[in-house]
């Protein structure tokens, strides 16, 4: 079932971005890559300054003890989305394993998470995820401000970023059995807003081109995968912002091919709980009718798990598409 050929997705150098004196030239080279690998691939690999050999070291070895912690400490991981806490030993994704730590830049939070699953405190861990995930989160800030700069929306990016919220997975899958399948998480676009994703030592994650054809992604422990995600394509909340289907949302999933257990990292962007979003009227004319009616995000999800999509391969156009 699985492609055997790596895709060759852009990679994009953020790290000259940090350069006190980048100017006006270099973030707009930047901003013209990023958008047209949104474009085309929905997608791109980024490199993120700072992001040394050593922090990745230590989140990656926090992971493997915190899944090694029994089931009881691990199920204390509740977060305020569904499916952001822990989630283990589910029977459709048995290799499965994940925990989410809300606002994960937030000090304060993630030492709530770290006193949970290690009661004497692990302030090393704390620190260094929390600085992992800034990294991410500039990373992301920066690639929508791009986006939002490319579509003429800058007066609306500050509005945006007020309405989002984040989370970091921390992911594992286990080897798959002689007699099980080597799905690991299946096909699947995310409903989010933009997700930043890494995979360590093992690879797993493959995407769907815009001609259906899926490639592995080739493991590159010093790259990070920017990823489009459903809403932003169509939303941006409140009165607004979105982007009514301008960019390419890619189809992913993880196969599990290597004999060796797979941890990945997320930081997903999500619009907050509690507010209707809508297509921004600057992103519909005439030749970009409106695509998508207002819809509230949570409500959406429970649409989504109800396994109401139907045939649609869009979950956010089963939802709320408008009929043409
Ligand atoms: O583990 C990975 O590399 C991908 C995870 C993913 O796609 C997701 O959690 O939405
Ligand atoms: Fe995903």
């Amino acid at each position: 079932m699985g492609s055997r050929a790596y895709i060759q997705l852009p990679v994009i150098d953020f790290s000259v971005l940090n350069d006190q004196n980048a100017n006006t030239r270099v973030w707009d080279s930047v901003k013209t890559e990023v958008f047209k690998a949104l474009q085309e691939y929905g997608c791109f690999q980024a490199t993120i300054a700072g992001m040394t050999p050593e922090l990745q070291k230590s989140v990656y070895g926090a992971m493997n003890q915190l899944f090694h912690l029994p089931f009881e400490t691990k199920s204390k991981n509740i977060c305020t989305r569904m499916f952001h806490g822990y989630v283990g030993s589910s029977s459709q994704l048995p290799l499965y394993e994940s925990m989410g730590i809300d606002e994960p830049f937030i000090e304060k939070q993630v030492e709530n998470f770290t006193n949970l699953m290690w009661p004497q405190g692990n302030p090393q861990v704390c620190k260094d995820i929390c600085i992992y995930s800034k990294k991410l989160l500039e990373l992301d800030v920066m690639v929508k401000k791009m986006v939002f700069e490319s579509l003429n929306l800058e007066h609306r990016f500050d509005e945006h970023l007020e309405l989002t919220s984040y989370v970091l997975k921390l992911m594992k899958y286990r080897v798959p059995e002689p007699n099980e399948s080597d799905l690991g998480l299946h096909e699947h676009a995310d409903t989010g807003i933009m997700t930043i994703l890494h995979q360590n030592d093992v690879e797993g994650l493959e995407i769907q081109t815009k001609e259906d054809e899926w490639f592995k992604v080739k493991l590159s422990p010093n790259l990070f995968i920017v990823m489009v995600a459903e809403t932003l394509n169509v939303s941006n909340i409140k009165n607004t912002v979105w982007l009514n289907g301008r960019l390419h949302v890619p189809f992913h999933r993880v196969l599990i091919r290597q004999k060796k257990v797979r941890f990945s990292l997320g930081l997903f962007a999500l619009p907050k709980m509690g507010n209707l979003l809508e297509s921004m009227e600057e992103m519909v004319d005439k030749e970009h009718p409106l695509l998508y009616k207002p819809f509230d995000y949570d409500e959406f999800i429970k649409f989504l798990l109800g396994g109401r999509q139907g045939k649609e391969k869009y979950a956010v156009k089963a939802y709320c598409g408008v009929l043409n």
